[in-house]
């Protein structure tokens, strides 16, 4: 069993993955523990969510099941080097680091490990994540299972080869920002024309949330679901038109090859 969590570096990716955690009501928060160089974080995480925090490192490592280390890509040769003879050899590390691979992390530890590359997303904070994970060859079929369950207990999951990871990442991990741009852009179109603001991005937001559980929901192809709602000679198709005038699909194509080729530069 995967009782005790750890993650090293408290930023934004970790206050999420706590958040969906405690919430998801799967995981005691008394399971958790984070480190931080400093302390703001660790604060908001333990008085938010009652999680266990420290500012050793070590601790984290030598003391959970599970450790993730959280910090950005180029901090891991330094953390992995701090940790690496703390870890416990049953220990599952997970690495969470945009454009890192699992060889890359057994390079750096120099020694067998079981190793999950796991790339999560913000929205995992409220219930609604999504998660690819690959595993390296030191699992069992039961603990690839164990750490499966683990995840799904608090988001949505897809098992992929580490070969399409960097793709993943680029609409998964980064995703979200795209879509947050688009629902800003939406909701201060109607700004403009004199909708309050905040009713300006509920209706924005409550809008794309809708239009993506129709899309998980019905099997519909979504180009079915986009002819749904532009009425013949109505005004719908008169958006539609205006924004592939602008390269609304290309600008989406390339925004995501910039992050692909950022990936593997
Ligand atoms: N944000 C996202 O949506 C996603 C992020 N990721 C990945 O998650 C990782 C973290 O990203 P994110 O949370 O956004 O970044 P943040 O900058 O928000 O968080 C990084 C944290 O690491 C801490 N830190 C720095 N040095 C150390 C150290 N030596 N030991 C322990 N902690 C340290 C920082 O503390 P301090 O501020 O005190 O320096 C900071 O709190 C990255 O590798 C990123 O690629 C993956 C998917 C999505
Ligand atoms: O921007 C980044 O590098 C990270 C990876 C995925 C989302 N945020």
């Amino acid at each position: 069993m995967l009782q005790k969590i750890g993650f090293i570096g408290c930023g934004n990716m970790t206050k999420a993955l706590i958040s969906g955690m405690v919430q998801s009501g799967s995981i005691n928060p008394e399971n958790i523990i984070a480190s931080n160089p400093s302390m703001p974080n660790l604060n908001e995480v333990s008085e938010k969510f009652n999680i266990n925090i420290t500012q050793n490192n070590l601790t984290v490592a030598e003391n959970s099941d599970i450790v993730f280390l959280a910090v950005k890509p180029n901090k891991y040769e330094t953390v992995i080097e701090e940790i690496r003879e703390f870890l416990r050899e049953d220990s599952i590390f997970v690495t969470i680091a945009a454009g890192i691979s699992i060889s890359e992390c057994e390079n750096l530890f120099n020694k067998k490990l079981k190793i999950v590359k796991a790339m999560p997303n913000t929205p995992v904070a409220v219930g609604e994540g999504m998660i690819a994970l690959s595993f390296n060859d030191q699992f069992t079929n039961e603990e690839k299972n164990n750490v499966e369950s683990l995840f799904n207990s608090f988001s949505k999951t897809v098992v992929i080869d580490e070969s399409i990871m960097n793709i993943e990442s680029a609409i998964g991990g980064s995703g979200p920002a795209f879509v947050y741009v688009f629902i800003e852009a939406l909701a201060d179109s109607a700004v403009m024309y004199g909708m309050p603001r905040q009713m300006a991005y509920k209706v924005a937001a409550q809008t794309v949330l809708g239009s993506a559980k129709m899309v998980l929901e019905s099997g519909d192809h979504p180009a079915k679901l986009k002819d749904d709602v532009c009425s013949p000679g109505g005004t719908t198709i008169q958006s539609i038109a205006r924004l592939e005038e602008n390269g609304f699909r290309h600008s989406i194509l390339q925004a995501v090859k910039a992050n692909i080729d950022k990936l593997n530069s």
